[in-house]
Parts: structure tokens; sequence; C-alpha cells
């Protein structure tokens, strides 16, 4: 699967125009579009980063980590996802940095995803949806889960987020329509962020393969 990754990231520079300021996702597949950002680095004005471990590789190369208040919306966002359906609606957040990535998704433009074919589904929900929440709140967030959708939140114990927080993965749900379980799940008090995209859907999804598939 890595080569298929490494096919997708590689295809996103595409997307990339002179001068930009990118916004960059987290997660092995960003790993290899960030290595191909480092090859045209003189191009483009910097990125804006989703987490402390994507900072880290893109100063790596010598692109400049822009903080988002510093600009006005973003022209283009490049990240991976954990799943995504016919209808560019995705499940993020193994990595633990979907707070963030949600925010710099909803700042863009264009949202470019990029996968390899088995994190293609037609349902989401095989894959366990995270969410991000205040630590105090772990318990009561996951009792609240059970209640609203019947999915089983497990405590992904010893992650912190870059913000701080915990994460709860919920197992056992098939998402037939993820824009209402996003917006139940996200009036929760507790729930920082749902690591559903569906209200901000992917608008290019970059298929790892030979060739890359665009869909
Ligand atoms: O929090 C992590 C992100 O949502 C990643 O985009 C997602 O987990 C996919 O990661 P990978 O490209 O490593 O499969």
């Amino acid at each position: 699967m890595s080569e298929a990754k490494r096919l997708a990231g590689e295809k996103a520079i595409e997307y990339v125009e002179e001068g930009m300021i990118v916004g960059v996702g987290t997660g092995s597949t960003v790993g290899y579009f960030i290595d191909a950002l480092g090859r045209i680095r003189d191009r483009i004005a910097g990125a804006v980063s989703s987490s402390e471990q994507s900072s880290e590789r893109l100063r790596s190369h010598g692109i400049e980590v822009v903080d988002l208040n510093a600009i006005g919306p973003l022209p283009l966002y490049v990240d991976g996802a954990d799943e995504c359906d016919p209808q560019k609606r995705l499940i993020k957040g193994g990595g633990a940095a979907l707070t963030r990535e949600k925010i710099i998704a909803e700042a863009s433009t264009r949202f470019v995803c990029i996968i390899d074919p088995a994190k293609r589904v037609r349902v989401l929900g095989r894959f366990p949806l995270p969410v991000e929440v205040i630590p105090m709140a772990r318990s009561l967030v996951a009792r609240a889960i059970l209640a609203a959708t019947g999915g089983q939140p497990v405590w992904r114990e010893g992650v912190v987020t870059d913000n701080g927080n915990w994460i709860l993965d919920i197992h056992g749900l098939s998402i037939t329509d993820p824009m209402v379980v996003e917006r139940e799940l996200n009036q929760i008090p507790g729930v920082v962020a749902v690591g559903l995209f569906a209200r901000r859907p992917a608008d290019v999804v970059i298929v790892g393969g030979e060739p890359p598939q665009i869909l």
C-alpha cells in the first residue's frame, strides 16, 4: 500500500500553483506529498500545517510553516483519509490530527484528498470513528455516544492530541447519514471535533495507483 500512497501523494503536486501557501494534512500518505513539496519548495510561499509531525517534516525540507491566523482563505488543502465514500465524505483522525485538519479543510477553497484504494468504502464506519474530547469529559461523552449512535466508544489510551486532548474511537458504526451523525456528535458537550468530514467533504480524491485515479 505504501506504493499507492506514494503515487497519490506525488500526483497531488499537480494541484499546487506558483506562489501558493499550501494547507498540509497529516499521516503517511501526506508524508509523500510533503517530500514532493520539498522538491518544489522554491515555487511555493509556505505551508499551513495540521500537526506537529507535519510541521517538523515541512521544516526539514526548508518549507516555512505559516500560522493560519496570519493569512486569509487557503487555496488548497492536501490530506489523507482513513475512509472515503462515493460522495467524497471521509473518516479521518487515525493519526489523532482531526481537529486541526478540520479547521484547515474549512479554511480551504479546494480540498484534495489522497488515498490508497483500500480506503474506499460504500458506507463509512468500518474504520472506528475518531472523536477528540476534552479529558474531563471522556466518560460523559462516551455514554452520550453510545446513547446517540449505538456504537462502542473505545478510549485510545496513552494518546494525547497536539491540542492536549484525548481520543475516543467509535466502533461498530454503519454511517448511512454522515451529516446527521456529524451534527449530533458535535453537539455533545466535551466533544472538540468529530473525524467525520461530511459537511465539508473532499472536492477531489486521488486514489493512488498506476495511473492514479481522480474522483
Ligand atoms: O489524523 C490523521 C489523519 O486524518 C490521516 O489523514 C489519516 O489517518 C490517514 O493517514 P494515512 O495516510 O497514514 O493512512
